[in-house]
């Protein structure tokens, strides 16, 4: 496998160059105009077997075919093709860990097998999934009763950062196939955020998720250990446990320690990071959430986009394009963020989301040779969905000092279509003329004639004009769903997945270690405890 230093690459030597010389000749609009092709070109659709198409329209970006044909070239030397083929193989890629990397195994609905350590990992990833559905079936069908019983109607699902983003992006998200359970979500360890969902649920009908991998996070734990306490307070007997907390977790001991009943344990594997875990055993307040088959098809989504992932070649690739495009303007344009901007209501956690996803895995200065790299890896991720963010932040990404590039996500047909679908087409209008508007900016004489057309004084106008004037030029994606389904999510979700791991390869470094929040970790421990025994 190449070894080489990224900067070293002549592929990165080609697009150093390439950038000098080209990089004022990019102009968007007149790329346009000198291009009628220039959409058909840059664009790919994907076809879903039942929920419609995805597009990824990428023609906004300041590239032509030299740019992408030398990312591409950049990508294969990198061995981004054979480091992906090591990952679905179930390979250790994850070297510092000394663990696979197979959230592609937890919806392999063909269920071929993958070896870890010479074992299938399929059969048991098939268990937990039944035990999945044998349980939400049980809860939503209300036979599963509370120590009165009494039917669950709420569940509070209990965890941090991978045990809480996902599970809570993706219920907020899919909220119009909830199937009447109401879900709540306890991550700070600030008494707060428990004590405000607590008012909310009844001891006799409420289920405590307690959602933890490694079932050792001070947050977690804490907000457990005070939620069994409330509970117990009311429910007056340790038996009644059973019947209202359940245990997401790879730590079978410490569940039992904590008082879990392990048959009400769902299990997963070290092979699952946390930000890659709302695949897994940490999705069932999802699958309580939508139910089960619902929450079936977003693995099927995720699936189908994993075998785009695994088979189309890299020009075709939709995750290795928008890597590639998100190399360019990080490594070449020396652009420091990366903004998301879903036009849906429903995706309002999807930039929460992935500021986990990207800045916890790509966030790394150290490459595979335990050098200190000499480019920019990981960008700042951001955003807010439209149009929101347009009478926020959208004032910089027009005509703030920094370029920003942005993906804009909508669905073309929405779940609440209220008032004749006015809403809705209001907010795509935004969402095309938002990427419009970034590309063309305005000329000193559009901006000119606007004034004019107002009747001002020319002294007025001359004093105006600069800050009329938008420079354009700002690049973006259009990402196009036909709806937002189960399926579409998971496969959208995928995608982003799949570009965080190309980026990765391709920057030489470890996307699946998080060894930069271990320190903070480390010393809150160690405050916690002076503090405890100085209260004592
Ligand atoms: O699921 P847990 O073991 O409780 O971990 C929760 C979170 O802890 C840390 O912050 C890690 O950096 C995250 O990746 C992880 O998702």
């Amino acid at each position: 496998m190449n070894s080489a230093s990224l900067t070293c690459e002549e592929q990165w030597k080609a697009l150093e160059d390439y950038y000098c010389k080209n990089k004022d000749n990019l102009v968007l609009k007149e790329l346009f105009k000198d291009d009628p092709e220039r959409f058909n070109t840059f664009s790919i659709k994907l076809t879903t077997p039942t929920d419609g198409d995805i597009l990824l329209d990428y023609s906004k970006n300041r590239i032509d075919c030299h740019v992408m044909e030398k990312l591409i070239n950049l990508a294969k030397a990198r061995n981004v093709e054979e480091y992906r083929d090591m990952m679905f193989k179930g390979s250790k890629i994850n070297f510092t860990e000394d663990r696979a990397v197979l959230h592609i195994a937890l919806r392999n609905r063909t269920n071929d097998p993958i070896m870890v350590d010479n074992k299938d990992v399929m059969p048991e990833v098939n268990a937990v999934l039944n035990h999945m559905k044998e349980f939400t079936n049980q809860v939503l069908s209300g036979q599963w009763l509370g120590y009165t019983s009494k039917k669950i109607t709420d569940i509070v699902n209990i965890g941090i950062g991978g045990s809480d983003l996902g599970p809570l992006m993706v219920t907020e998200a899919l909220k119009p196939y909830n199937k009447g359970l109401n879900v709540h979500f306890v991550s700070n360890i600030d008494g707060t955020h428990l004590a405000e969902v607590l008012k909310k649920v009844n001891s006799e009908t409420v289920l405590f998720i307690i959602a933890s991998k490694t079932f050792t996070t001070q947050e977690t734990i804490t907000n457990a250990t005070s939620a069994k306490k409330w509970f117990l307070a009311q429910a007056k007997d340790e038996g009644a446990v059973a019947k209202h907390f359940v245990a997401l977790s790879t730590n079978t001991p410490k569940v039992k320690e904590f008082g879990i009943d392990t048959n009400n344990m769902f299990g997963f594997w070290d092979w699952v990071g946390g930000r890659y875990s709302l695949w897994s055993a940490i999705g069932l307040s999802i699958s309580l959430s939508i139910g089960f088959e619902n929450f079936q098809n977003l693995l099927e989504g995720a699936h189908f986009l994993d075998n785009h992932f695994r088979t189309a070649p890299l020009h075709e690739n939709v995750p290795v394009l928008l890597a590639l495009l998100g190399i360019w303007y990080s490594n070449f344009y020396g652009c420091e963020t990366h903004a998301l901007l879903p036009y849906d209501q429903y995706l309002h956690r999807f930039a929460a989301y992935f500021q986990q996803g990207d800045m916890e895995s790509n966030g790394k200065y150290v490459t595979r040779n335990g050098k200190v790299v000499n480019y920019n890896t990981g960008p700042i991720v951001w955003g807010e969905p439209g149009t929101n963010g347009q009478h926020a932040f959208y004032q910089l990404i027009h005509q703030g000092t920094r370029t920003v590039p942005a993906d804009f996500i909508a669905p073309v047909l929405t779940h609440n279509p209220i008032n004749d679908g006015i809403h809705h087409n209001i907010l795509l209008a935004n969402f095309l003329a938002q990427t419009e508007a970034l590309m063309m900016g305005k000329t000193e004489g559009q901006a000119k004639a606007e004034l004019q057309k107002q009747g001002l004084s020319e002294d007025c106008i001359a004093y105006l004009l600069p800050h009329k004037v938008f420079q354009g030029n700002r690049p973006t994606n259009s990402i196009l769903i036909k709806k937002l389904t189960p399926f579409t999510l998971g496969a959208l979700i995928a995608t982003y997945e799949h570009k965080i791991f190309t980026q990765g390869i391709i920057w030489g470094i470890n996307s699946f270690d998080q060894w930069g929040v271990e320190l903070g970790k480390q010393k809150s421990f160690l405050i916690v405890y002076t503090y405890i025994s100085l209260r004592k």
